[in-house]
């Protein structure tokens, strides 16, 4: 703890003193890709994944990628905000152990590691609608415990999470950090219907309404209308970053983690890709805040970690062209027309 024994201030001071990417690496990474048998440019985007990996690894090289999926239960699903009950947040982290979800078939077919950390399931947070989901103490030890993703020192993370009634926590966020109506941040989540998403932008103002004059400091927005699986993805994106390990942040639920810690520093995720747009209609207006682009757009609005774990697959492939394409002098091919 710092010296004024306030926990937050761990966590800013963190962020005061980020490392930057190589830029070393990065040129010579460039070097490289110029001497590679393709025409100059012509792997698009591929070519900026690789080298975003050579600049925080020192190398566009992948050998420990993993798949962090943080799961979490909210109190304010007593106010009917999602179609399931949560019990099901409890009943996928035993599917998820048991290999049956979407993202355990995802991590075999590109060979990804995978790890769920289950955030004290059986006590929710705080309904966001009339308390805060957590005290100060809860929600920087949550952070902490998320830098625990770290540990087998991977060398790529995916971002995701579980947890039934976070989209609702996610809006209430987004709302507190960037403003707007609530209804432009709510979606149907897993299913709602038309009545359940005017619901669910009542309950999201009702958040706004109890916690006014306390939502200008972005981690105590993240202790008032968060959620601990929420807190805990902000303490593995700094730890990445202090680590310099590159991590790839899935949809419309991490993507709100990711927001508090844009709106603290932006620079605070340069370590960061944002996988795909959700289908949940304010994951793309808060990537377009925060002038960040996604790698696809599948209509997935799962979760888990699902859509980071695909870009991941696409990442490795950007790495391996790197590293393991032939140069025009080794091929012997003519790199200029008519030489
Ligand atoms: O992150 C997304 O893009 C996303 C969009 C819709 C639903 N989800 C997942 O669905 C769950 C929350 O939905 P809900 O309706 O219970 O708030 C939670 O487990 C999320 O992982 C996730
Ligand atoms: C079955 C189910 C699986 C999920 N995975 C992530 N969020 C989910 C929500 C539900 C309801």
């Amino acid at each position: 703890m710092s010296a004024s024994g306030l926990p937050f201030d761990d966590i800013r001071d963190l962020i005061a003193n980020l490392p930057s990417a190589d830029r070393a690496a990065i040129r010579a990474k460039r070097e490289r890709e110029a001497q590679l048998t393709k025409p100059p440019g012509s792997l698009g985007r591929l070519e900026d994944l690789s080298e975003w990996v050579a600049g925080w690894r020192g190398s566009a090289t992948i050998l420990r990628p993993v798949v962090t999926v943080f799961a979490g239960t909210h109190g304010v699903t007593k106010q009917g905000v999602s179609p399931y009950p949560s019990e099901v947040t409890q009943q996928m982290v035993t599917n998820f152990a048991s290999g049956g979800a979407a993202i355990n078939q995802i991590c075999a077919a590109y060979d990804l590691g995978l790890k769920v950390f289950d955030l004290a399931l059986d006590y929710p947070t705080g309904d966001i609608s009339v308390e805060p989901a957590m005290d100060e103490k809860t929600c920087a030890a949550t952070i902490a415990y998320g830098m625990e993703a770290l540990a087998g020192e991977p060398d790529l993370i995916c971002l995701g999470e579980m947890g039934i009634g976070n989209t609702t926590v996610a809006a209430a966020i987004y709302c507190a950090l960037f403003g707007g109506d609530p209804a432009d941040w709510v979606g149907p989540g897993t299913g709602l219907d038309d009545a359940g998403l005017k619901h669910k932008a009542e309950v999201v103002a009702r958040a706004m309404e109890t916690h006014k004059g306390h939502l200008k400091d972005p981690l105590e927005i993240l202790r008032r209308v968060g959620g601990r699986e929420f807190a805990a993805m902000v303490g593995a994106i700094l730890a990445a970053r202090t680590q310099r390990v590159p991590l790839v942040i899935d949809g419309f639920v991490a993507t709100a983690a990711a927001a508090i810690l844009h709106k603290m520093e932006p620079s605070a995720l340069d370590h960061c890709l944002f996988a795909h747009v959700s289908a949940e209609p304010g994951h793309i207006k808060a990537l377009s805040v925060m002038d960040k682009v996604p790698l696809f757009a599948l209509g997935m609005r799962l979760g888990e970690g699902t859509g980071a774990a695909l870009a991941a697959g696409i990442v490795k492939a950007a790495c391996q062209c790197h590293t393991g394409m032939a140069t025009f002098d080794q091929a012997a091919v003519s790199n200029k027309a008519g030489t």
